[in-house]
């Protein structure tokens, strides 16, 4: 799968995307003194750099920086709004929206971030602090899929975050696997009302899907048949959107009751070197103290800088985490699959 980068956001794109973020009142945007960014840089877990900040701070004397504010997705009561006009195709047995049609037909409230149009007019599949992926599905997604078999990974009564989840294939595949609750957090609303939560009830609620077409991808199924009865699954099921940090902050200040995972699986969210440091503390912050994170990742992102040895370095660095590389892929582009889990863990 080809995937193309936009690092090279020019300013009035930049203050574009901001001030439609502004309109649509949902980011926070944080106007700092120098000084005062450079305190809570030094602050740990309130330092993160957000994306869309500017990278270096010397360079910027004010640093106006919007941060995507979380958000709960309320799963709506008729399940069948959330397949009406979407084609499905298949992948690994697994139904998801096929992006080129949302892509002519996703407009207005179901895309009130822009990200589809600002996507496909800017020929990018990241706009960073705007549009992080999650339309399209990477393909270290599917080593995470390859190695879960392999290894005979068991979901079975666990608390999993699908953390950055596109498509969901991941968290749906923990679900799959008799999870006890799964989470899927992406940056964009958009990417978490059109994609992940139309794949999860087409994947799992009542055989969304029937069984008989699953089993036969040709011709793959071009409307998922209506989801019928109660559905038991997506009870499991919570759906966020925003930037790692104030997804973390609304988790564990919500009235909700909050248990930390068991399991966190994230795939292709290490391309950017300026998030490791809200990724980390997201991890440090939402992982139960004996759970495990699975982490898939290009081993380095050509144009964008990050990749897995960068990140590791990161991470032990900040001598929280234990990491291993479980799993190295040669084809292509060299890809790998890191575990982590506390230090202290038993
Ligand atoms: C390249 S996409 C990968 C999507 C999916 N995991 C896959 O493998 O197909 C990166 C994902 O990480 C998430 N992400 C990246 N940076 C983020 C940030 N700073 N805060 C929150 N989410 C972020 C986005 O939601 C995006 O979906």
């Amino acid at each position: 799968m080809d995937f193309r980068f936009n690092f090279d956001i020019d300013e009035n794109e930049n203050s574009e995307a901001d001030t439609h973020f502004l309109l649509l009142g949902s980011p926070k945007c944080k106007q700092e003194p120098v000084e005062q960014s450079r305190k809570t840089a030094d602050a740990g877990v309130d330092s993160i750099p957000r994306p869309g900040a500017a990278k270096h701070q010397d360079e910027a004397p004010k640093t106006k920086h919007c941060v995507k504010a979380a958000k709960e997705h309320i799963i709506p009561g008729d399940l069948n709004k959330i397949l009406e006009n979407k084609v499905m195709e298949t992948v690994l047995d697994l139904y998801h929206v096929k992006v080129s049609v949302l892509e002519m037909t996703c407009s207005g409230d179901a895309d009130s971030e822009g990200i589809v149009s600002k996507s496909v007019s800017s020929h990018s599949d990241l706009i960073p602090g705007v549009y992080e992926g999650g339309l399209k599905i990477w393909e270290c997604t599917f080593d995470l899929m390859d190695y879960f078999s392999e290894a005979e990974i068991q979901f079975t009564n666990k608390t999993v975050l699908d953390l950055g989840c596109g498509a969901g294939l991941l968290g749906i595949v923990a679900l799959k696997g008799k999870a006890e609750r799964v989470h899927f957090q992406d940056y964009n609303s958009t990417v978490i009302e059109e994609i992940t939560l139309p794949n999860v009830v087409a994947n799992c609620v009542n055989e969304g899907i029937s069984g008989k077409d699953r089993k036969t991808s040709k011709p793959p199924a071009k409307r998922p048949k209506k989801a019928e009865g109660s559905p038991d699954v997506l009870t499991k099921c919570r759906f966020f959107s925003g930037e790692w940090s104030e997804v973390t902050q609304l988790l564990l200040s919500s009235n909700k009751p909050f248990s930390k995972y068991d399991i966190i699986l994230t795939s292709e969210t290490i391309y950017n070197p300026d998030y490791y440091s809200a990724l980390h503390d997201t991890l440090a912050q939402l992982l139960d103290k004996n759970g495990h994170v699975y982490l898939a990742s290009k081993v380095h992102y050509f144009g964008v800088g990050g990749g897995i040895y960068l990140f590791q370095k990161f991470i032990e660095e900040r001598n929280v985490f234990r990491t291993s590389i479980i799993k190295t892929i040669d084809q292509g582009l060299q890809r790998c699959i890191m575990e982590m889990a506390f230090k202290d863990s038993s």
